[in-house]
């Protein structure tokens, strides 16, 4: 666009954001020979918040941290880790701008979008305006950081966001991190293993407090052993700035605490990116959450206009966003039935070292549902049939399923242990298709694998130990 200019163009399908749910409806609606135009705001997010800013560099960054040998030296390690995550990033970036770009029928905007109405959005770069009309409107904006109302931490110069962390060269001495959820945890875990010390603030009575005691016990178990401050009930009041580092004051219990740290990245949990958007110009309802309202095909209460990703308030992550996604092609192309409702047994890792998986209920949640639950469950250093732990040098973790023992069907599991991100996709699969837990461990697995552990823990044969309280856990 030209200085100045306003013009306007009219497409089948506008896409604001180019998130995963969004980039992949673009790509496949072009390819079906729609007119597609998607809008993003800034050239440094083309493939949107997970390959630029959430979940591949971060991970990437946690295997490099990893690989550090005790004699590495910190500084130039970290230095070069950041060195090297960012031209994944930057591969990574050109290569999604790629996937659009090469198809006639998709545009790439650059610029940052508003709705004129409900048909029509404008869009801003410097002083250009693109107007832009379309049938079928996709929202796909993502989600923003919230950083908390703490005297002191907004002007910060010591304060970091995720973002900010990710592009910063110097390897903090005491990285306070606020708030214990998935990602603050994951930044723990990974700069402890860079060599900073690390202190974790967090608000609610306990560490990873949706899971069983005996799961969560094994995971703070891991973050302690590692040497990370873990303090719970803690209320941050205030940081004040001093030469080199901050003082952060906070409270435990009503009494008064301080912790110094020279970088304090805030973790307290994302919000929809919704601000700008113009919604209300367009009739486009939200909810009390500040989420875009859909319904259950992720129409918004304007019906030619979806909200996917993030933004709708669903769970934040990016298979969930690819899910969204599913549901959207589905009503565009398909027969419309797809939903949310159809999800079941969707997977989380959390990416510590090792890794941490759950899928479905926890023991606590299928009990008060009144299943009459088994549980299976052993430590990993205690399996003997996974020898693939002990090839790694890593035994540390718990594999834990909750059974409905009337059916044999898989409830839940939580897998702490090496590989756990990819064998909770088999436990979840198999939630799916009802395949009974009985069936799970007597299945053939490769060998060796982290999976055949389900032999000893599920299978029938009658050496198999099964825990049923956390009691026996401790004396298998
Ligand atoms: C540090 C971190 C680590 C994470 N790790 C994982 C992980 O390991 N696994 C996992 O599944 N999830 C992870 N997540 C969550 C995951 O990244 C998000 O759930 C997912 O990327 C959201 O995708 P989305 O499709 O909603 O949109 P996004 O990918 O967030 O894309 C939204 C895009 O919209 C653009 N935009 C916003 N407003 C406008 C506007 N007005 N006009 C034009 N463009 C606009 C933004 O610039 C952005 O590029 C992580 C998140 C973070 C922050
Ligand atoms: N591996 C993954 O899949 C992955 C990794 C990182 C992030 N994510 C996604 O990104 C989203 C954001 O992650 P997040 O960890 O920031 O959010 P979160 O909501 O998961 O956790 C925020 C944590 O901060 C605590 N908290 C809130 N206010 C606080 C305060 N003032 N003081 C101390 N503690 C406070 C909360 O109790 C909670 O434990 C998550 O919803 C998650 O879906 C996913």
């Amino acid at each position: 666009m030209s200085e100045a200019e306003s013009i306007g163009v009219t497409a089948d399908l506008l896409v604001i954001g180019f998130g995963k749910g969004g980039k992949t409806l673009a790509a496949t609606m072009g390819r079906e020979g729609k007119k597609v135009v998607m809008v993003e705001q800034s050239d440094q997010m083309y493939g949107g918040t997970c390959i630029n800013i959430g979940c591949i560099p971060t991970k990437a960054l946690v295997h490099r941290a990893d690989v550090r040998r005790p004699g590495d030296e910190r500084q130039s390690w970290y230095q070069d880790a950041i060195g090297a995550v960012t031209d994944l990033t930057t591969m990574m970036r050109g290569k999604n701008f790629q996937m659009l770009d090469t198809l006639d029928t998709v545009t790439v905007v650059t610029g940052k979008a508003s709705f004129l109405d409900s048909t029509t959005v404008e869009v801003a770069a410097g002083d250009d305006r693109l107007a832009i009309s379309a049938g079928t409107i996709v929202i796909n904006t993502g989600s923003v950081p919230v950083i908390p109302d703490i005297r002191g931490l907004r002007k910060s110069e010591y304060m970091a966001t995720s973002t900010d962390l990710l592009h910063t060269e110097k390897l903090p001495r005491h990285l306070a991190v606020i708030g214990g959820g998935y990602l603050g945890l994951e930044f723990a875990a990974m700069y402890r293993q860079f060599g900073s010390e690390v202190s974790v603030l967090e608000a609610f009575p306990k560490f990873v407090g949706r899971e069983d005691d005996d799961v969560a016990e094994v995971v703070v178990g891991i973050f302690r052993d590692q040497g990370i401050t873990l303090i719970t009930d803690a209320k941050v009041t205030e940081v004040e700035d001093g030469s080199a580092d901050a003082t952060i004051y906070y409270e435990v219990d009503g009494r008064p605490r301080t912790l110094k740290a020279d970088k304090i990245l805030v973790a307290t949990g994302r919000v929809p990116a919704i601000e700008g958007l113009g919604l209300d110009r367009a009739g486009i309802r939200t909810t009390e959450g500040g989420a875009i309202e859909v319904d259950e095909h992720l129409r918004t209460s304007q019906p030619h206009i979806y909200a996917i990703g993030d933004v709708n308030g669903g769970p934040m992550f990016t298979y969930i966003s690819l899910d969204d996604y599913r549901i959207v092609a589905d009503r565009l192309l398909g027969d419309g039935r797809r939903s949310t409702a159809d999800r079941v047994a969707v997977p989380h890792t959390m990416f510590i070292t090792p890794p941490f998986s759950t899928v479905g209920l926890t023991e606590t949640a299928a009990r008060e549902r009144g299943y009459n639950v088994r549980i299976a469950a052993k430590p990993v250093a205690q399996t003997t049939a996974t020898p693939r732990a002990r090839i790694i040098g890593d035994t540390r973790g718990l594999i834990k399923f909750v059974i409905d023992a009337d059916t044999d069907l898989i409830l839940g599991a939580a897998l702490i242990s090496i590989d756990s991100q990819e064998v909770i996709n088999l436990v979840a699969f198999a939630m799916r298709h009802d395949v009974p837990a009985g069936e799970l461990g007597n299945a053939i697995y490769s060998h060796p694998s982290t999976t055949e552990g389900f032999n000893e823990l599920l299978g029938t044969v009658a050496r198999v130990r099964v825990a049923v309280s956390t009691a026996d856990l401790e004396n298998a």
